[in-house]
């Protein structure tokens, strides 16, 4: 994007408390020149060149980044936790082929907490690395479960990393280097946002003290919904609908006509682009060429001019995910579950920020009903 194209300054301020400060963070930073994203200092581009997922969640859990020793650790034990415990794999089994792998991440996660509870929070750790761990194979066990009828067993699994573990158990068989390498990396960019929707959710249920899978089942239903984290799914729907480059840049203006969200575009704090959209695009691009791909990186790419020349939104991180996703063999509906697998590291991160200097957060509302009401007795009204 050249400078002399770029947006106004976006506004910050009216509804959905866009703007306000509420609460502090050492954790991130997001849009501070209109663009940027750090992780307690790191820049995202430089995080998701050089990094492994593993070292994001140390640097974002532990506050600093691990060594060669403290890294090799930390994976060897989360790779010693991924074994599910029976009772969650019978929940997982009673769940419906047809539900929406959300709720999946959603009970499952719930499920976990019943198990093992987090009865102290000295135990916050145990309990966050756990989730880090096992959120891979749950959705894993349940999708193989309910729609190829095989009871896999995660802890088998011989990956290193959590994207290659994820892979692994989704294709019953080691990824090649590049869908790891690409996986890993989106993890990163997925990890941690400041104070978005799901992440502000968590924070909110930290702050009543609850306990730490209490606090992410909230996030995973708020990360849910298509103007968050279901927007990548959103997207791979939009863009596998054309066939041709043509026939999205006619389409979008319809849809634009019409005033419909576009998904995959657009977003609350950045205003002249989302910097994860950059690195995400590049693998989706590398990932094209890879698989021959003809169509959707060319229609994905169609859809950023127009909607760029046509409203000056720009692709947020989900759009190019949900053509990276696509060529690694990903199905759509699994697309969000992957979001939850990166985002649980931030999302954790923020519990225990909240937790290390907690308040009850408990905001006021502009009250709009009546007056005041008269009273009319039920067998009168
Ligand atoms: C990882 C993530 O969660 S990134 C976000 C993923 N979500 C999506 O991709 C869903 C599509 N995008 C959106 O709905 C929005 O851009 C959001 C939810 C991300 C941000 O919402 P807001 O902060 O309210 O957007 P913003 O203030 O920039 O909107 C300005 C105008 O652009 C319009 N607009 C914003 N995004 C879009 C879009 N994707 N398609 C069409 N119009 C849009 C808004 O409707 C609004 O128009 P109006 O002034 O006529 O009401
Ligand atoms: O910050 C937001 O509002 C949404 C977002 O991009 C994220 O959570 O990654």
């Amino acid at each position: 994007m050249k400078m002399a194209e770029k947006k106004t300054e976006k506004k910050l301020g009216g509804a959905g408390l866009r703007g306000q400060v509420a609460g502090q963070t050492a954790l991130s930073t997001v849009g501070q020149a209109g663009h940027g994203l750090t992780y307690r200092g790191f820049d995202i581009e430089t995080l998701a060149e050089k990094a492994c997922f593993e070292e994001v969640a140390y640097l974002l859990l532990r506050g600093h980044l691990p060594n060669r020793t403290q890294l090799s650790s930390y994976r060897t034990r989360l790779k010693g936790m991924r074994k599910l415990p029976e009772a969650l794999k019978t929940v997982l089994e009673q769940i419906p082929a047809e539900s929406h792998p959300m709720d999946v991440m959603r009970t499952g996660c719930s499920m976990l907490g019943n198990l093992e509870t987090e009865q102290s929070f000295d135990e916050q750790d145990e309990r966050i690395d756990r989730m880090l761990a096992l959120l891979p194979s749950i959705i894993c066990y349940w999708y193989r479960f309910s729609h190829d009828g095989i009871r896999i067993d995660p802890a088998a699994s011989s990956a290193d990393s959590i994207a290659g573990h994820f892979l692994t158990l989704l294709h019953d068989k080691a990824p090649s280097a590049l869908f790891e390498r690409v996986l890993d990396a989106s993890l990163i960019l997925y990890a941690e946002h400041e104070f978005n929707a799901s992440t502000f959710t968590a924070r909110v249920c930290a702050s009543t003290l609850s306990d730490i899978h209490s606090c992410v089942t909230g996030a995973i239903g708020t990360l849910r919904g298509p103007l968050h984290g279901g927007a990548n799914e959103a997207a791979m729907e939009l863009i596998e609908s054309f066939q041709t480059p043509d026939q999205a840049e006619e389409g979008l203006m319809q849809m634009l006509a019409r005033k419909d969200k576009i998904m995959g575009f657009g977003h609350a704090v950045y205003s002249d682009c989302d910097p994860r959209n950059a690195i995400i695009k590049r693998w989706s691009e590398k990932l094209a060429k890879d698989a021959g791909d003809e169509r959707l990186y060319d229609i994905s790419v169609r859809c950023e001019e127009v909607m760029w020349r046509e409203k000056k939104l720009f692709c947020n991180a989900d759009f190019f995910h949900a053509s990276a996703y696509h060529f690694m063999g990903i199905p759509t509906k699994l697309f969000t579950p992957i979001f939850v697998m990166s985002r649980v590291s931030g999302w954790t991160a923020h519990v225990k920020e909240q937790r290390a200097n907690n308040r009850i957060i408990r905001p006021s509302a502009d009250y709009t009903g009546p007056e005041s009401a008269e009273w009319v007795d039920l067998d009168n009204r």
